[in-house]
């Protein structure tokens, strides 16, 4: 296998580009030999290699991070906010780095990269601020002479187990939450996307995050898994990613008895209103599918347009698609990156190839113009019904399905028609619609006339088979937190009411 030269040599900080896990403050080999290449989806090139750890180098994360957990939740909010400041500094500070890192590891073009970075900054701010709100309560006693409330403390360590699609803020979404109310964690990231997981290692050292509070694990993921699941010492699992493992991992962590917050797939449905402005909705539309090359949890899967507007809407989607550049990441003017990998192509041909054998129109979408073997050509389908894959499954890819309909209750049934549940787009500017709309999708996140909708304040997560829990906003941080009721007796009339 070809090894990239390009990475170090394109950051301005080299040491940012780690090939070891991170484990007790020390960068750490695997003992039994096996290691696992990373490529650069974009040019198939390998750009480094990490190391698998064995199950006893598992175990001595959690031994680590056993061990840092009495220091880390004695320190006070403050103390730990600034820490997390630090290293929020140092993200924004080496935002060139990371971006090119991510780049190359995950192909979506740099300056997504850079957003992301920024993006996945904006969580340790946020948790670094909410971490000195971990209020309890003080509760009016119906016990004679006794005073009663709550206290907020960290669960423990927190496993926190991620996808390849966004290496860096799925990460800090979880790690700044669980760090910030006190809890040491172990990152497991994909392993085709480490390296971002390991820069932010390096950083978190720089800020003074002291050794076994942060920790990032590689390995096979099955392997990991299992052991952090079978821990009782790990007291929470945030895991984001597919739901198939979603529910591998629930089913895992019931033996011993887990907080767990899953952040798992979507299917989301684009509702365009039939007062919408044709060419308005359909830019939306385009806006919202192809993000990360449609690897997104939020990526409009199914485009319900109302049968008034739907011929006008799916010529101007068309349009707006056919401006998309495809191509390298790390190239100037580039829409969309490949995909993570050869299967993931395969996968969205067949989707497509499903959809065309039951009836679908290819709209447009030519494949022999793909610029590489791991790029798919952005889609466009019309006709999709529910029986076809590109309906029923998150189809992760660049692969856009139009179908009409004809009023609001039909709308509300087709959007409702799968078992996931994480984001829908409504896009009308009809009040009543809007309220309709809002109450009906069995959603987690609904989100009006904006294809943007997410950000540190939001409870972001999902419902149904999308997910437990929600991460971000002023729950957030919740996931990592017991409530302990006390109740002090016996204090006499001093204790009030
Ligand atoms: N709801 C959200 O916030 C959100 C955000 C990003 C991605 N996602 C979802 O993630 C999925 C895409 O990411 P992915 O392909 O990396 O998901 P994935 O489920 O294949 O992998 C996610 C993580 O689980 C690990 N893993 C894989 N197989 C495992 C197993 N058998 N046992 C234990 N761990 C295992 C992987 O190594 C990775 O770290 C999509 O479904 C997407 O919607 C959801
Ligand atoms: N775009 C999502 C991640 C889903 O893949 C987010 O903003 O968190």
């Amino acid at each position: 296998m070809k090894l990239s030269k390009t990475l170090t040599a394109q950051l301005d900080d080299p040491r940012l580009f780690r090939e070891h896990a991170y484990v007790n403050g020390k960068w750490t080999h695997g003992e039994g030999g096996r290691e696992e290449t990373v490529i650069d989806p974009a040019t198939g090139e390998a750009i480094g290699h990490i190391p698998w750890l064995e199950a006893h180098q598992i175990r001595e994360a959690v031994d680590a991070a056993d061990a840092a957990f009495g220091h880390w939740r004695a320190l006070r909010a403050d103390e730990r906010a600034e820490r997390l400041m630090a290293w929020h500094d140092l993200l924004q500070a080496h935002r060139e780095d990371l971006a090119t890192i991510m780049t190359l590891e995950q192909g979506k073009p740099l300056p997504d990269a850079r957003g992301e970075v920024e993006y996945g900054a904006s969580f340790v701010r946020w948790f670094a601020e909410e971490g000195k709100r971990t209020f309890g309560e003080t509760i009016p006693s119906h016990i004679p002479n006794a005073a009663l409330g709550t206290i907020k403390e960290p669960v423990g360590i927190a496993a926190l187990i991620t996808p390849w699609n966004f290496p860096l803020a799925m990460i800090t979404r979880k790690a700044a939450a669980a760090m910030a109310a006190g809890c040491p964690v172990i990152v497991k990231p994909a392993g085709e996307t480490p390296f971002s997981a390991l820069a932010l290692a390096e950083l978190a050292e720089r800020a003074g995050i002291p050794a076994g509070v942060f920790n990032v694990v590689l390995g096979e993921p099955a392997e990991v898994s299992k052991i952090l699941c079978a821990e009782e010492r790990v007291k929470a699992l945030s895991f984001t990613g597919s739901t198939r493992v979603g529910r591998l991992l629930l089913e895992q962590s019931a033996q011993t008895v887990k907080r767990v917050s899953l952040e798992l797939g979507g299917n989301a449905p684009f509702i365009v209103g039939p007062d919408m402005d044709p060419k308005e909705a359909a830019f939306a539309a385009v806006a919202a599918k192809f993000q990360t090359a449609g690897q997104d949890c939020l990526a409009a899967n199914r485009i319900l347009v109302h049968e008034s507007i739907h011929d006008e809407f799916v010529a101007h989607f068309a349009e707006r698609m056919a401006a998309l550049t495809v191509g390298n990441g790390m190239e100037s003017e580039i829409d969309l990156g490949p995909l993570i990998h050869r299967q993931a192509v395969d996968k969205a041909a067949s989707i497509v190839d499903d959809a065309i054998s039951r009836g679908a129109t290819l709209v447009a979408g030519d494949q022999t113009q793909a610029p590489g073997e791991n790029f798919f050509m952005p889609v466009l389908l019309t006709g999709v019904t529910p029986q076809m894959k590109v309906w029923r499954e998150e189809n992760f890819a660049p692969v856009a399905g139009v179908t009409a309909y004809r009023d609001d209750d039909e709308v509300i049934a087709m959007a409702n028609d799968t078992e996931y549940g994480l984001a829908a787009y409504v896009y009308t500017h009809d009040i009543r619609r809007i309220w309709k709309l809002l109450r009906a999708l069995e959603y987690g996140m609904v989100s009006v006339n904006s294809v943007k909708m997410t950000g540190p304040p939001v409870p972001f997560g999902g419902v149904k088979q999308s997910g437990l829990g929600r991460e971000g906003g002023i729950t957030g941080i919740d996931e990592y937190l017991e409530t302990k009721y006390y109740c002090l007796g016996a204090l006499g009339s001093v204790s009030g009411s």
